[in-house]
Order: structure tokens, then sequence, then C-alpha cells
């Protein structure tokens, strides 16, 4: 049994962690580590906790984490993955960042974005981007693997096929994206409390959100070509759930069937990918709390383009679930261990 450390432990990615920990095969949560927090339990803070995990919460003590767990998650911000990372290079230490601070190669990119200093190139470098579909090879021999955005997962996995497949052109990609507002995280703020969510829908970080240069990354890396889309988020008066809606100009005369034919012999091998059959599209709830991504595809011959949706949990796909299959394929387990559960419906 390995033994994990999170750091971040009042924040949801963190209780998602521990949630799906819990049903681990090869990992028990040895320490929750909370910077606010700590000599809490995580229980008084979260009831739903109470019998699972009572003990207090420990402050970081980074020269005692390597004799203490061998993996470690970090369930925390932007601008904190990157300050302790370097001091533990020397360690054998597995460390898993769910945050941005190692997906953009770029040091000029992260600080345009993120509005922070980035991390230093060597750890830049060293860091694995962990979509386990699009980069499992890397991931297995990775020791520092930077878990991707919530949206770039959704739109990397129902965009990758098509650009290596040359059935779309690289220009003109558009991404309509559309989140719960657990995606926020746990600290309420002015536009994401219930007043402002409830029956609404609401466009935001519009041509600025830190996920652009990300999707945009790792499409050009897979299509072989540089790659800019026009990307929209919205936040949807729900909590969990993540569904990006994408437009592409087809180059080739092709049919939906054809399409579907090659996103299922692409995915073949991912358990955790679903294409829909043709006519048919998922919806939030159909991955609600679980690890999937389910895409559905349509050839539109009226405007010559390709319209796919792509639907994942932000919580589980789009975080805590990602990184437990990157743990999962970094310590050579079946990557569905721990996570083959069906959706919570309805
Ligand atoms: N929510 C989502 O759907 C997704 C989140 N992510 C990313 O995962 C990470 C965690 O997200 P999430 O749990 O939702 O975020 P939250 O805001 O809910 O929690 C983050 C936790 O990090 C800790 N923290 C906050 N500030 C600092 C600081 N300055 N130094 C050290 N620790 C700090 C706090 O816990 P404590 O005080 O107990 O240490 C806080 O509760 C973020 O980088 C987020 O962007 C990625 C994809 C999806
Ligand atoms: C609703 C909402 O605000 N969602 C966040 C999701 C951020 C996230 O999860 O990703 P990072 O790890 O890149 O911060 C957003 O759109 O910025």
């Amino acid at each position: 049994m390995k033994k994990v450390a999170i750091i971040g432990g009042t924040g949801y990615g963190a209780i998602e962690l521990i949630r799906l920990l819990q049903l681990h095969e090869k990992m028990h949560v040895k320490k929750v580590i909370s910077h606010s927090q700590h000599g809490d339990s995580l229980a008084s803070i979260y009831p739903h906790l109470t019998d699972f995990i009572e003990e207090p919460m420990d402050e970081l003590q980074i020269d005692k984490l390597e004799e203490e767990v061998d993996i470690v998650f970090f369930a925390t911000p932007a601008g904190v993955a990157k300050d302790i990372l370097p001091q533990l290079s020397n360690s054998k230490l597995q460390c898993i960042d769910l945050s941005g601070d190692l997906r953009l190669s770029s040091p000029t990119e992260y600080e345009t974005w993120y509005g922070k200093e980035a991390a230093p190139q060597e750890l830049l470098d060293q860091a694995v981007y962990g979509l386990s579909e699009l980069y499992a090879e890397e991931i297995k021999q990775a020791s520092v693997i930077s878990n991707p955005g919530c949206f770039p997962t959704s739109a990397l996995l129902g965009l990758a096929p098509a650009l290596e497949h040359q059935i779309i052109s690289p220009q003109g990609i558009s991404i309509d994206g559309k989140t719960g507002i657990s995606g926020a995280g746990r600290t309420p703020t002015a536009k994401t409390h219930f007043s402002e969510t409830n029956e609404n829908v609401t466009p935001y970080k519009i041509g600025q959100h830190q996920h652009i240069p990300e999707i945009e990354q790792y499409l050009s890396d897979k299509a072989k070509t540089p790659i800019d889309v026009a990307f929209a988020t919205h936040l949807i008066p729900m909590t969990r759930g993540l569904i990006c809606t994408m437009y592409g100009q087809l180059v080739r005369e092709t049919t939906t069937e054809e399409l579907l034919e090659i996103y299922q012999s692409y995915y073949e091998n991912n358990p955790f990918v679903r294409i829909r059959e043709a006519g048919v599209f998922p919806a939030t709830k159909d991955v609600y709390a679980s690890n999937f991504c389910d895409i559905g595809i349509h050839v539109d011959q009226r405007s010559n383009q390709i319209i796919i949706a792509a639907a994942i949990d932000n919580l589980v796909k789009g975080a805590a679930g990602q990184a437990i299959q990157n743990a999962n394929l970094m310590n050579g387990w079946e990557e569905t261990m721990g996570l083959h559960t069906i959706p919570v419906y309805p």
C-alpha cells in the first residue's frame, strides 16, 4: 500500500481525492495537509467525512514528507506547488500537481496568463502533462505530473482525434465551454454566490481564460502544427459538471458514421472515454461524479463543420479522478483502479 499526502486539505479537490482514494486498493491517505486549518479535523469542516477521516490535519513540513509518504497530491491554487516542488527535487516522491503551475512549457506564457512568476525552467521541463489518454507512455516514466485543467481535459479529448486525422482545419476552431460552480473552488465570490448564479448563465474570462494557452499548446503538439482557438466559458447554475461544444471546419468530405469509427478506434484502449452513437449527445449528468469523458459527434453537411460535445465531471476527470488515473499509470497499476464506478444518476 502506497502512502499519500494531500496538500490543500480544505479544498474541493482534496475532499474529492479523499472520497475516491477511499475505494483504492493500493493507495492510502496518510496525511492531509492544511495551510489555513492544520490542527482541525477535516470531518469538523466537512461532516460528510465523519468516521472516514477524523485525525487532525497537519502543517506542511517539507523535510519530513519523503520519510512519511510515497505520493503527494497538490490540490492547491496556482502559485503554491511551483514554490514547494523545487525543495523536493532530490526526493523519490511521486508528485501530482492539480494546479496550472506546470502545464505551460513557456515561463513567459505562464506569467502572461497567470500573472505570477513561473516555476523554474528545470521543473517545467521535468513535469509531464497528465492527460492520461493522450500521454500515457510519458506519464508511466514520470515523477512529476502536471494535471490538466478541467476545460482542457474536455477540449483536448474532443478535438485531438479530428486534428490528428486531419479532418478539420487547424484554423477557425471554436470552443464553447460551460461549467458548474464548484469549478471555482470553495471560496465564494460576488460572481459565484447563489443569487448571482441561480437562474443565470454568465460568460466569463472571455479572451482571458488561463486555459487558452494550455489547449493551444497540447492541440498543437497533437496536430503537429500551430493551433489557435476561440474559447468562451460560461458559468451554469449547477454544482458539478462541465461540457465543451466544439466547432471545426471540415477539410475533406466525411460523415458522422466515419468520424464515429475514427473516434472509437482512437480511444479503443481508453476505458474512461465513451463515444456516443450517431444522433446521441452526452449530458453532464451522464458522467456525474465519475471519471468518464463522454463524447458526441455530428458532421454538419450544411455548414461544412464538425460539432463535437465532450462532457466530464470537473472535480473527477477534470481534477481528482484524473490525478488518481495518473498515479495508477505511474505505478504500473490497472488504469481504472479506484475509479471504475457508475456515474451518480439522476
Ligand atoms: N474545482 C475544480 O473543478 C478544479 C480545480 N482544479 C485545480 O485544482 C486546485 C485545487 O482546486 P480546488 O480544491 O477546487 O480549490 P479550492 O479553492 O477549493 O481549495 C484550494 C485549497 O488550497 C489551500 N490554499 C489556498 N491558498 C493557499 C496558499 N496560499 N498556500 C497554500 N495552500 C493554499 C486551501 O486549503 P488549506 O488552507 O486547507 O491548505 C484551499 O482550500 C486548483 O489549482 C484548481 O485550479 C483543476 C481542475 C478542476
Ligand atoms: C467556474 C470556474 O471559475 N472555473 C475555473 C476552473 C479553473 C480550474 O479548475 O482550472 P485551473 O486549475 O487551471 O485553475 C475557471 O474557469 O477558471
